[in-house]
């Protein structure tokens, strides 16, 4: 027998579907749809029931019941009502946009997902760890910094309006690293400076990433959501260590000049040491399950990213368990990792969903759009029934900033 809420239901209606599916078995069917019906024990949670066509029992929540619980649930809290979870702290990494590139509608749907079941969790009483495991470290920051040099010897002078645009920036100094070869050995060695801790190099990096963050907080703030940064560059101290334990452990191997994981079932290794003896989004990731696992004393970490990086997440969560860091899969028991997958963001032409110039789409300008297309219907609807005088401009503005951040949503 199954149970399910009637999508159609507009009064809290609970559908019995029984599994008799065969059409010689009519006849039983409706027999016993009738007879579950009729033998229902009395019930406060019961208003009515009545058997709808073959197969179907209906019942109406009684409305009293419904009232009350939500009244409990309230007042007292989720403890009234809802199973404890077992887990107390839990990462939920989230939104994760890169420095210096914009925020694009993978990265909304990240933050709106890993918003609802943050929010879900703390509502259970778990500790969440809401992080933004922002990409500010890697090869590309060596062209915006020698870019940024260029640009504006005094670095004091950078500010907001001066870089405009950062993606504007990011392809002006992608376009030079690709056409100008002394630009790009520089930009080679910027990065070398940058690692290595030279104090202009990383005054320069911490300036791009606060412009950057400032971007990003816009669209936290219209969104209402809170996140705690850790970026990647936070665990880079880590990673020598965490490598150290790993190859002591004997999962790391030499493979064609880099170091990397094998893992059972997959083609490819995970690659832990690029060949030019960098690190890698992979090595950060493992270092980052260590770091949350040892330091942060997480029992679940959660990953909301697009679905093409299920096969990243497969096999840096597999190296875990190897080093003995997680439990069998199977097991079910904690600590455990799981990634949430969404698909592509697509637009109403089925491609994946750009602007004409075929850019990725702003966010900011997505809810900007959301909030001004909300709002000329609001005003529409109350100057057609007179009532637009009654409106102050404050509440307007916030009902088509709920409406129309509440439909991205
Ligand atoms: N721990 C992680 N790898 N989190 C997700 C990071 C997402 C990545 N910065 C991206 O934009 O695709």
């Amino acid at each position: 027998m199954q149970w399910a809420f009637s999508p159609r239901s507009k009064k809290g209606q609970l559908n019995i579907k029984t599994q008799i599916q065969s059409g010689r078995c009519y006849e039983i069917y409706v027999c016993t749809v009738q007879a579950i019906a009729k033998h229902l024990p009395p019930s406060d949670i019961v208003e009515s029931t009545s058997v709808a066509g073959p197969g179907f029992v209906n019942i109406i929540l009684s409305s009293k019941w419904v009232a009350q619980n939500i009244h409990n649930m309230l007042l007292n809290g989720i403890n009234a009502w809802a199973p404890i979870l077992s887990v107390e702290r839990v990462v939920v990494d989230f939104s994760s946009p890169n420095i210096a590139k914009e925020m694009h509608v993978g990265h909304l749907r990240s933050t709106i997902i890993g918003d609802t079941l943050s929010r879900m969790l703390e509502f259970s009483e778990v500790k969440v760890l809401r992080r933004n495991h922002v990409g500010d470290w890697g090869t590309q920051f060596g062209m915006l910094i020698e870019h940024l040099f260029d640009n504006f010897p005094n670095l004091d002078d950078v500010e907001e309006q001066a870089i405009g645009d950062l993606q504007v920036f990011y392809k002006a100094s992608k376009r030079r690293f690709d056409d100008d070869p002394l630009f790009m050995e520089r930009a080679q060695q910027a990065v070398v400076r940058l690692q290595g801790g030279d104090a202009r190099y990383l005054s320069a990096w911490k300036k791009i990433c606060e412009l950057s963050r400032k971007e990003f907080d816009l669209v936290y703030q219209r969104l209402g959501v809170h996140l705690e940064e850790k970026g990647e560059s936070f665990y880079n101290p880590y990673i020598p260590n965490v490598l150290e334990e790993l190859t002591s452990k004997g999962l790391i191997e030499e493979s064609k000049g880099a170091r990397v994981i094998f893992i059972e079932g997959q083609t490819i290794p995970l690659i832990v040491v690029k060949r030019d003896g960098g690190y890698n989004y992979a090595s950060t990731d493992l270092t980052a399950i260590w770091y949350r696992l040892n330091i942060e004393k997480a029992e679940w970490m959660i990953y909301v990213t697009d679905v093409g990086q299920s096969q990243h997440f497969d096999m840096v969560f597999s190296a875990a368990r190897r080093a003995g860091w997680l439990p069998d899969a199977k097991s079910n028991l904690y600590p455990k990792t799981n990634h949430v997958g969404f698909g592509l963001v697509l637009g109403s032409d089925g491609k994946r969903f750009r602007t004409r110039s075929s850019e990725v789409v702003r966010l900011v300008e997505l809810l900007d759009e959301a909030k001004s297309r909300s709002k000329a219907e609001l005003v529409r609807r109350l100057e057609d029934n007179g009532k637009l005088n009654e409106w102050t401009d404050e509440e307007l503005e916030k009902t088509a900033e709920a409406v129309g951040y509440g439909a991205i949503k």
